[in-house]
Order: structure tokens, then sequence, then C-alpha cells
């Protein structure tokens, strides 16, 4: 079941148009991520679809029914922000409430439903505590509880993890796909950190001038970029990208292959060493081999100047930039 559709949806600022002719459907219980460079029109993505935007042409459906003109709180969404937006008057407990407060339901099950989720999410022991007196992973339990309270239709989520330590991030980002499979919800995330993407995502947009350059898994992404733009982008190290008569293939274009997609034991080619990054436990090696620069993943360090024997064990052709099937 199709959860969300947008059909060729356009947002203008200043003459720019920041979304361009944008359509995508996200399936029910889905987790899909948006990631993408700053600047290139996420947090305006997802702020069409909570409504807090119109869009200037195009349609938006949540749950198959035409939401492109009513305001946010008639979509049935939660959103979750990445300052989380909580009520600094309110302890913990007021703040999971509040959305509750507005429906008519009794003292005892609001209490009820803020307990259980409260309980899911391992903050059961803060519920009186005022949210400026805790910490920024626990916030952020409090304002996921807040929008899990209301089971809404959809969740969209702008960089919620970007406020956290690196060492609570890793289980708040465990914590968040955990709570996407137990209540089978649709999850929109927004990020520009690949390695949040590459974990919560079903599938990823990436997006790029206003559109989705590619859609697929963090591994669709990686092992096959539809574009030199998308090979560049996804990866520790960018994809190189060399004009395929340079390895004697006859085609007229550029091959693309990953720094690890090389063998250094079968010795095809030649190229002169330039400089070695460390990433981990790998050794990248910029090498020279003719007017071009490739980046090959090794085992140790090399020496400037020295020379390195190499061949390519998978490629992909690409024209202008794009691949070619
Ligand atoms: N209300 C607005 N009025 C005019 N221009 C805007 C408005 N909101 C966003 N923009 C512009 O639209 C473009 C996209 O902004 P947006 O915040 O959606 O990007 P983003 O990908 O979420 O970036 P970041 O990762 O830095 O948050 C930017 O050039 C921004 O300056």
């Amino acid at each position: 079941m199709i959860k969300l559709e947008l059909d060729s949806v356009t947002k203008i600022y200043n003459k720019r148009a920041v979304i361009d002719k944008l359509s995508l459907q996200v399936r029910d219980n889905e987790f899909f991520v948006i990631l993408g460079p700053s600047g290139e029109g996420k947090s305006t993505l997802l702020r069409l679809i909570a409504g807090i935007e119109k869009p200037d042409s195009g349609k938006i459906y949540i749950d198959s029914k035409d939401v492109t003109d009513l305001p946010p709180n008639k979509r049935n969404i939660a959103m979750v922000f990445q300052s989380y937006a909580l009520y600094p008057n309110k302890n913990v407990f007021e703040n999971i409430a509040f959305p509750l407060k507005m429906s008519k339901l009794s003292k005892q099950e609001i209490s009820k439903r803020v307990t259980e989720i409260a309980e899911r999410l391992g903050i059961k022991d803060i519920l009186e505590k005022p949210v400026t007196k805790i910490s920024g992973g626990q916030q952020q339990r409090v304002a996921l509880a807040r929008a899990l309270v209301r089971d809404p239709s959809l969740f969209l989520m702008d960089e919620p993890l970007s406020n956290i330590d690196p060492r609570t991030r890793f289980s708040a980002i465990k914590l968040l796909k955990s709570i996407q499979k137990e209540y089978k919800k649709t999850f929109i995330l927004v990020t520009h950190n690949h390695a949040e993407a590459a974990t919560l995502a079903d599938r990823i947009g990436v997006l790029h001038k206003g559109k989705f350059e590619q859609i697929g898994s963090y591994t669709e992404l990686y092992e096959r970029p539809a574009t030199r733009w998308i090979g560049e982008f996804i990866g520790d190290v960018p994809m190189n990208f060399i004009d395929a008569k340079v390895f004697n293939i006859d085609f007229n274009g550029e091959i693309g292959f990953r720094p690890e997609w090389v063998s250094l034991e079968d010795k095809v080619f030649e190229c002169e060493v330039e400089s070695t990054e460390v990433i981990g436990d790998s050794y990248y090696v910029s090498c020279r081999i003719g007017e071009n620069q490739i980046v090959v993943r090794a085992e140790r360090q090399y020496e400037i100047g020295e020379k390195l024997g190499f061949s390519i064990k998978k490629y992909y052709k690409y024209i202008e930039g794009k691949l070619a099937e």
C-alpha cells in the first residue's frame, strides 16, 4: 500500500525551483530517508509533506487522500524537529501528554498511554522532571514519545539525531529503527549523515537540484551509482571516474570504479603514488596515471613516488555522467 505520494511537486523560492517536479511514492511501513548536501532542499521537501509550506504546483497524497491544500493539523502526521520543540515550562509527562489534551480521552487513558510509551522508550523514571533538566538524548526520546503517543499515519523527522553526542547517537539510531519496526509506521527522515541514512533506511532518496538523483538502498547507491554525482557523493571516498581509453577500453565515455574494486596483485596498469589517507583500517592511496588521478585501497602505506601496479576488477560505464546500461 502507498502511504505517501508526491506528484510532480514544485516549490519555488526567489524564482528558483528548490523542489523541481519531484515525484515519489513511499510505501506503508517504509523507512524512507531523504539524503543530500546542505541547501539541496531536504527540509523544504519535508515541510511540503507536513503542510508547513505549500507547493507552487503538483499534488500531495497521504493514504490516497489529496492533502495538498490541507493544513498540517489535518494531515494526521507527526513531526520531530532537530530542536525537538519541547515545551520548556512543562515536565516530561506534560510534554508527551500534550497532543492528547485536545482529544476526548479521559485522564486515566492519557496517563496509561503516556506511561506505556515512556516505558518503551526508557524514560519512565524521568516523567516528573522538567525537560530543561534532562540530557539531549533524553530530550530526543521525549520528542519521539510525543510524536508516537498520538498514533499518526506518518512520521516526519528533520535531522532528529543531529544534536545528540556521537556515543548516544548510535543507540538513538538503533532505538529509532526498532521503534519503527515495532510500531509498524511509515517514517520519513531528513539527514545529511550517510551512516545514519545507511543504518535506518529501507530506501534512500538522494536529493540534488530539486530532484531525486537516485532512490535505492544504501548498498544499491554505493554499488551501482546511477550518475557520476552519486558515485562521488556516496561513500567515504569518491568513486573514480576516468576516461575509458586510459585503461584501453574501447568506449566513448568514462568508467567508474570504487577504490576497493582494484586488485594490487594483478599488475596490468601502473600509477605513481602521490599521497595516502588512512580511514579506519584502510589506506587510500592517491595515484597518478598519465594526466589522471585515481584513488585505490591498499593494505599498507606507500612512499610518495612509488610505482603501484594494479588491475580493475569491476567497473561501470558512464556517458556524460550517466550510467550506460
Ligand atoms: N522560506 C524560504 N524562503 C526563501 N528561500 C528559502 C526558504 N527556505 C529555504 N530556502 C532556500 O531553499 C534552499 C533549500 O533549503 P533547505 O533548508 O530546504 O535545504 P536543506 O537541504 O534542508 O539544507 P540543510 O541541510 O542545510 O538544512 C536553500 O537555498 C535555502 O536558502
